[in-house]
C-alpha cells in the first residue's frame, strides 16, 4: 500500500491528461482529442505537456519521455533492460526470443547471437539481396507507365523473400507466387497483433479467440510455426551429416564457420552452436528464428516504402541519389557490399527517412525501482517507461525545422553536432537493434536496385500519408506511386 501511495504521489508531480473516466485514463483522453488510431496524439501531448508526461492505462502507470538526456540515462542503465508486459501480445508468436527475453537470460542470449550479425556474415547476404532484388526489379517493370499503384505489396513480398532466405535459408518465393500459404499466414498474424493493439479488449485471449481475427491469428501461427519447425528439422539433419564429414568447426572468434554455401544463414549458425554444445536448445532456435522473421521483415519493408514516398515528393533529392548510384555502381547489375558501403548519400536519405518515419517509433522499459530522470521527474517503482523516439525525432530542440525532409543532416560530419540520443530509430544502449547493420545494408540494396532502374513520382502533387501505428509505423492507405523506367 505504501508503494502504491508513493507511486500516485510521484505520478501526480508529472504533467498529464486529467483522468475524467476512471479506469480508462489515457485511452479516453487520446480518443477524445485525437481519434482511435494514428499517432497524432504523440505530437499533441508533447505540445500540451512537454517532453515528459504521465499516462494511466487502466491502473497501470506509464511515464513517457522524449528528452535525449532521459533516453541516454534509460538505455545505458543495466538495471533497465526488462520490457515487462508491454510486448506480451507477441509472446504466442515469438516465445522467448531475444526481443522479449529479459534479465540474465537476455544477457546470455544477446552475447551468443551478436557474432551471427558479424559483418563477414552480412557480406554474404548481399548475394541474396541481389537475387531477390532482380525479381523485384522485374515485377516493378510490369508497373512502369501504368499510373499510380500501391507499391507496398511488392516491397513487402520482397522483404519477406529476403528474410526467409537469410534467416531460414529457405526460398519462399513470395514474389513469384500469387497465393503462398506462408505469406498469407504472416499477413494474418501481423493483422491479429495489430487488431489487439487497436482494440484493447482483444488483449484477453478468451475474447480474442472468439473473433475471426483471433481464429485467423492462431491458425496463421500454426502454419508459421509448422514451417519453422520443418526447416529446423531438415537443416539440422544436413548439418549433422556435414559435421560428421568434418566441416563446421568454430573459428577462433567464436562464430560458427559458415564456409560452405549452404551453411551461411542465421538458422545454420544457430544450429551449429547447438550441435557444438552451446546453451541453445532447439526450442531456443525456434524462438530466435521466429523473432528474426518477425523483426526483420515489416520494419525494413515499411522504411523502404516511406523512403520511396519521400523521394517521389522530392525529385531533386531523387536525382542526387540517382547520380550517386550511377557513379558508384556504373553498369554493374550485381552489387557488392563494398559498393553499397560507398553509397553515402543514399545512406543519409535512409537515415533521414527513419527520422521522419521511424519503423519502431516507441519502446518500453519496466521500472522496478524508483528512477530519477535527468529531466527532473522521478519514475515510480512499478511504472513502465515509454520512450518516444518519434517525438525526439520531431522536436525542434533536436532538429531544426523538424518536419522538413533534409538528408544533408546525416551527411558525414553533421551528426557530431547533435545529442547522441536525440536520434534512436534502432534504439540505443544495451538493447539496441541487433539487426541494425543487416537492415541498413538490405534497405540500401533494395533502394539502389529500384532507383537505378526506375524514377518514382507521387500519385498527385498534394499526395500525403496518413500514419498508423500498427506493429510498426505504416502508411494507413498504402504508398501509391507512379513508377517510370529511368532512361
Ligand atoms: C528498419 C529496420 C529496423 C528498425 C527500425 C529496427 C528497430 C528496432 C528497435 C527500435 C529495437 C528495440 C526495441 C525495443 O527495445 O523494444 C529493435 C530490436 C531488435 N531488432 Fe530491430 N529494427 C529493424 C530491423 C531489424 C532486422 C532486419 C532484424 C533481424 C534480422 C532485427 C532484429 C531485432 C532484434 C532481435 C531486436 C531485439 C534486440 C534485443 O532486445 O537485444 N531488427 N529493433
Amino acid at each position: 500500500r505504501v508503494v502504491h501511495r508513493r507511486r500516485y504521489e510521484l505520478a501526480a508531480k508529472v504533467p498529464g491528461p486529467t483522468l475524467w473516466l476512471p479506469g480508462l485514463g489515457h485511452i479516453a483522453d487520446s480518443m477524445y482529442h485525437y481519434g482511435l488510431s494514428g499517432i497524432d496524439w504523440f505530437i499533441g501531448y508533447y505540445k500540451r505537456y512537454g517532453n515528459v508526461y504521465r499516462m494511466w492505462i487502466g491502473t497501470h502507470l506509464f511515464i513517457v519521455t522524449s528528452h535525449p538526456d532521459d533516453i541516454e540515462a534509460i538505455v545505458t542503465n543495466p538495471a533497465l533492460i526488462d520490457k515487462g508486459n508491454t510486448y506480451s501480445l507477441l509472446q504466442p508468436w515469438l516465445g522467448d526470443g531475444l526481443l522479449l527475453l529479459g534479465g540474465k537470460k537476455w544477457h546470455a542470449r544477446r552475447k551468443m547471437l551478436t557474432p551471427t550479425f558479424h559483418f563477414r556474415i552480412l557480406e554474404q547476404f548481399v548475394e541474396v539481396f541481389n537475387d531477390k532484388g532482380e525479381i523485384l526489379q522485374s515485377k516493378l517493370a510490369e508497373l512502369a507507365g501504368k499510373g499510380p499503384v500501391d507499391v507496398r505489396p511488392y516491397i513487402s513480398k520482397h522483404a519477406l523473400d529476403v528474410i526467409c532466405e537469410t534467416a531460414m535459408g529457405t526460398a519462399m518465393n513470395a514474389q513469384l507466387q500469387e497465393d503462398s500459404e506462408y505469406v498469407h499466414a504472416v499477413k494474418l498474424a501481423c493483422k491479429g497483433v495489430d487488431d489487439r493493439h487497436v482494440f484493447p479488449w482483444l488483449a484477453y485471449d478468451a475474447i480474442f479467440r472468439m473473433t475471426q481475427s483471433g481464429k485467423d491469428f492462431f491458425n496463421a501461427l500454426d502454419i508459421i510455426h509448422g514451417t519453422t519447425r520443418k526447416v529446423i528439422a531438415s537443416r539440422k539433419l544436413e548439418l549433422q551429416n556435414e559435421l560428421k564429414q568434418g566441416g563446421g568447426a568454430a573459428t577462433d572468434e567464436g562464430e560458427a564457420d559458415i564456409g560452405t554455401k549452404t551453411r551461411k544463414m542465421f538458422i545454420d549458425q544457430l544450429l551449429t552452436m547447438h550441435l557444438q554444445g552451446a546453451d541453445l536448445s532447439e526450442k531456443d532456435i525456434f524462438d530466435e528464428v521466429n523473432t528474426f522473421m518477425f523483426e526483420g521483415h515489416d520494419t525494413t519493408m515499411t522504411s523502404v516504402c516511406f523512403t520511396l514516398f519521400l523521394l517521389a515528393k522530392h525529385p531533386e533529392v531523387q536525382d542526387r541519389v540517382a547520380e550517386e548510384l550511377s557513379l558508384v555502381l556504373g553498369d554493374e547489375t550485381r552489387y557488392t557490399s563494398a559498393q553499397l558501403g560507398e553509397l553515402k548519400y543514399l545512406e543519409a536519405v535512409i537515415k533521414e527517412s527513419l527520422r521522419l518515419y521511424p519503423s519502431v517509433p516507441v519502446f518500453f522499459r519496466e521500472c522496478r525501482e524508483e528512477f530519477p530522470l535527468p529531466s527532473g521527474y522521478t519514475v515510480p517503482a512499478g511504472a513502465t517507461i515509454f520512450v518516444n523516439g518519434y517525438v525526439a525525432h520531431h522536436d525542434e530542440k533536436n532538429f531544426k525545422d523538424p518536419f522538413k525532409f533534409d538528408p544533408d543532416r546525416f551527411l558525414p560530419g553533421s551528426e557530431a553536432k547533435r545529442h547522441h540520443f536525440a536520434y534512436i530509430p534502432f534504439s540505443a544502449g544495451y538493447r539496441n537493434c541487433i539487426g541494425q547493420r543487416f537492415a541498413m545494408l538490405s534497405m540500401k540494396a533494395t533502394l539502389a536496385r529500384v532507383l537505378r532502374s526506375f524514377r518514382v513520382a507521387p500519385a498527385s502533387a498534394d499526395a500525403s500519408l496518413v500514419l498508423d501505428l500498427q506493429v510498426v509505423l505504416t502508411a494507413k492507405d498504402g504508398v501509391h506511386l507512379v513508377v517510370e523506367r529511368r532512361q
